[in-house]
């Protein structure tokens, strides 16, 4: 039986999911800006067992004819976000195993910059961090704020991204051997020449050329975990990832994406079921049905029409408010627009056969946002729903996305995970130190190994 995973979605920001919230008075979301409120939630999801904390994020926003959405920055809908690199420190200080995945897009700064962050924030972790590799959503958005002309197109941005990391990842294995930082007080040796190694890099989108100065820290590579399920997207998850974490749709449809996505890493030589999938899920869950229903109806009762359009256009460009509502996406594309530029899963999975129409589309998709699977019920409901859909989707684990943090992930944490550790779901004893040794449960090790793809692959000389 599949050992199970388990994250927590977070954004640095007052809610996720591009869903609305804070305001109902179970959340606390409210406080992201108090740094407590991010000490409290790390501790809430250290103690329910979580192997790690997720933040998503990035610098877009949702964009409704050339402004931004209006119920975006009213509701604080994927609008308002921090950088969670400063706070994950802090949270490392007052937790002692829990995991740190942070999204970062690749494209915007140079892959040293980011390399060191996260070198940085491995070293102030003892090995706990993840990174989440993104293209980025809402390049609309990005490109207005770093004063781009144009998008770069979708395609491209997954070729960059691969040198990206190839890059980042030659700084991370290669520049530093393991024994070259000495440290050595009495003979004030700091570190040996023999040991640092230039690296010379030469992409068409990157170049290096120099030494890095940041020391080994413990996974030297942060697990690398994946965002983005276009076909694209796809490519580069079998060719780079450790995790992905897949959009869940429906069950049939994510367990055809995470079908192809091992497909695609068995084809690239490396073991399938070694790469960890994860996909979203929202879960209402109380010590009786009626109450868990209760708390779902309050939080559906918070969302609009206008609220997912908002959501929708952020992921798409395309505004769903404003098309023909008894007919389906085919009209976007008849009207011969540029479409999928900012990222194709969302207007693939409602192309085809049996397309819904534009309102069918809203009512699917509200209250649902970016989330994945939702479960509503008691603990033994939730858990056995769980189960299900890991066997039917073949995923090996959830990233749950709070709607009422923490209230709402203390009581999963009380009610559901002492289910799933007894049904020998979770891992047993004590978990790994690094976030990497977690995640393989103990056969990784803490470092990427020699093995992985990246490190083969490169358009490099040493
Ligand atoms: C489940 C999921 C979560 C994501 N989270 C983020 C995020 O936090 N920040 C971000 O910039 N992009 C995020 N993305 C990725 C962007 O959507 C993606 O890089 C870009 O839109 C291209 O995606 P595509 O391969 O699905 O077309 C996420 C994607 C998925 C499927």
């Amino acid at each position: 039986m599949k050992t199970l995973h388990f994250g927590v979605f977070e954004v640095m920001g007052p809610q996720v999911g591009g869903t609305y919230s804070w305001p109902h008075p179970l959340s606390a979301g409210i406080d992201y800006l108090d740094p407590a409120h991010w000490i409290r939630m790390a501790q809430v999801v250290e103690e329910a067992g979580f192997d790690f904390l997720f933040f998503a994020g990035g610098y877009g926003y949702p964009i409704i004819g050339d402004d931004v959405s209006r119920v975006s920055v009213e509701k604080g809908i994927n609008f308002s976000g921090l950088d969670p690199d400063y706070i994950i420190p802090v949270l490392a200080q007052h937790t002692s195993t829990l995991g740190f995945v942070v999204t970062q897009s690749t494209g915007l700064d140079h892959p040293a910059q980011l390399a060191r962050r996260l070198s940085t924030l491995d070293h102030l972790t003892g090995g706990r961090i993840g990174w989440n590799i993104v293209t980025g959503a809402s390049q609309n958005a990005v490109a207005e704020v770093f004063g781009h002309e144009r998008m770069v197109p979708h395609d491209t941005r997954y070729d960059m991204a691969a040198e990206y990391v190839e890059l980042a990842s030659r700084l991370w294995e290669e520049a530093w051997d393991d024994d070259a930082l000495v440290a050595d007080r009495a003979s004030g040796l700091f570190a040996r020449r023999e040991g640092v190694h230039r690296i010379v890099y030469e992409g068409e989108h990157y170049r290096s050329r120099g030494y890095y100065g940041a020391p080994p820290s413990p996974q030297r590579t942060p697990v690398l975990f994946q965002a983005g399920t276009s076909p694209k997207g796809r490519a580069f998850a079998a060719d780079h990832a450790e995790c992905v974490f897949v959009q869940g749709t429906t069950p049939a449809r994510t367990a055809a994406a995470v079908a192809d996505i091992r497909r695609l890493a068995a084809e690239r030589g490396r073991d399938p079921e070694r790469l960890k999938l994860m996909a979203g899920m929202t879960v209402f869950v109380a010590e009786t049905a009626d109450r868990a229903r209760e708390l779902e109806a309050e939080f559906d009762a918070m969302q609009t029409d206008e609220i997912v359009a908002a959501l929708y256009a952020g992921n798409t460009g395309i505004d769903l408010l404003s098309l023909d509502p008894d007919r389906t996406l085919q009209q976007v594309l008849d009207a011969g627009g540029p479409v999928g530029q900012m990222g194709t899963s969302n207007i693939e999975r409602f192309l085809g056969e049996d397309a819904p129409t534009v309102r069918e589309i809203l009512d699917q998709l509200r209250g649902l946002g970016t989330r994945g699977f939702r479960v509503v019920g008691d603990p033994v409901r939730v858990a056995d729903r769980i189960e299900e859909l890991a066997a039917e989707t073949d995923l090996d684990g959830f990233l749950i996305e709070p709607v009422f943090e923490p209230n709402d992930l203390r009581a999963f944490g009380d009610l559901v995970m002492p289910l799933l550790r007894e049904r020998g779901r979770l891992r047993d004893g004590e978990p790994g130190h690094t976030l990497r040794s977690r995640l393989t449960e103990g056969r990784g090790g803490d470092r990427l190994g020699s093995a992985h793809p990246v490190l083969g692959r490169s358009a490099a000389t040493a």
